[in-house]
């Protein structure tokens, strides 16, 4: 009938552990196994490298993956290029004199090599009375910048992380310099998730008319944290079209990507068009 240009994408979810090394293993197998379904490219969660269960063992993990004892980031680049699939995947990202690792959304090809690094502009510091009371600038360095999306096989995509949902400047943002997708990889709370998740992802897509990759953890990382999961894809108008099930078991789900249909939408609904940045000139 038509030769619209689809293509698959998938969404991981997992739980990441104190153990980087099977954190990576997993990973390794949710690429391969993203691969042989005919994605092209899958998206894991936020600190799919790690989640330590305080400051202090985070400290030591970051130090441990950056002296290459534990080369997370290198064990996805070579299985990206092993598999021939692209990859956005959340880790903890330590730089050169700088104390704290940054929480960074890295965009990696089907040639192993990194295309752009997000690093988190808004962190989770909030204190609700029965929980969740996290202070993630305790342990995070936060992003200066807006990272300009990129071209991938889905199509152009920015990168956003997490709490970075709940802003829509930065879908926006994104939204103004091409984005044609926006990935959003989480550890999302269970109460907050339970609540907003499924809410804030469908607006981001619905307003931005873009396609919405949100993977996440699920299940219980350690004694003190466990995570919503419902990784997810939605598309510019809003559905929901592909969800990983409550298994706690590591899982990926696929949809399909049509960006004529995107384009098609935007010319028939042109919301970015009728902005009044006339009005909101400081947004
Ligand atoms: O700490 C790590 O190792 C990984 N990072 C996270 O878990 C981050 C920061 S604490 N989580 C969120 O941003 C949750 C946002 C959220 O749940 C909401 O906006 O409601």
């Amino acid at each position: 009938m038509s030769n619209r240009k689809m293509v698959l994408a998938a969404v991981a979810q997992l739980t990441a552990t104190n153990n980087i090394k099977a954190n990576l293993d997993v990973c390794v197998s949710l690429i391969k196994k993203g691969s042989q379904l005919g994605a092209k490219m899958v998206f894991f969660p936020e600190a799919s490298d790690y989640i330590a269960e305080n400051k202090a063992e985070g400290f030591v993990l970051g130090r441990a993956a950056a002296a290459g004892g534990h080369d997370f980031l290198g064990g996805i680049k070579s299985a990206a290029e092993a598999y021939g699939i692209w990859v956005s995947v959340g880790i903890h990202e330590l730089v050169d004199g700088v104390e704290l690792p940054f929480n960074s959304n890295v965009v990696i090809s089907s040639s192993g090599n990194i295309v752009s690094t997000y690093r988190k502009l808004h962190l989770f510091n909030v204190d609700i009375p029965n929980g969740p009371r996290l202070l993630e600038s305790a342990s995070i360095s936060k992003g200066m910048e807006i990272v300009p999306p990129v071209d991938t096989p889905v199509g152009r995509l920015g990168s956003a992380i997490c709490f970075d949902m709940r802003f829509p400047e930065l879908s926006n943002a994104l939204r103004s310099m091409g984005a044609e997708g926006i990935s959003y990889p989480s550890v999302f709370t269970e109460k907050t998730g339970a609540a907003h998740w499924d809410v804030l992802l469908r607006a981001r897509a619905i307003e931005t008319q873009t396609y919405v990759y949100a993977a996440a953890q699920i299940g219980s990382h350690n004694a003190k944290r466990s995570s919503y999961g419902n990784s997810l894809i939605v598309d510019p108008w809003g559905n929901v079209i592909a969800r990983c099930s409550s298994t706690t078991k590591p899982t990926i789900a696929i949809a399909e990507i049509d960006l004529d249909y995107l384009h098609s939408l935007r010319r028939q609904l042109p919301v970015f068009e009728n902005r009044r940045i006339d009005v909101f000139k400081n947004l």
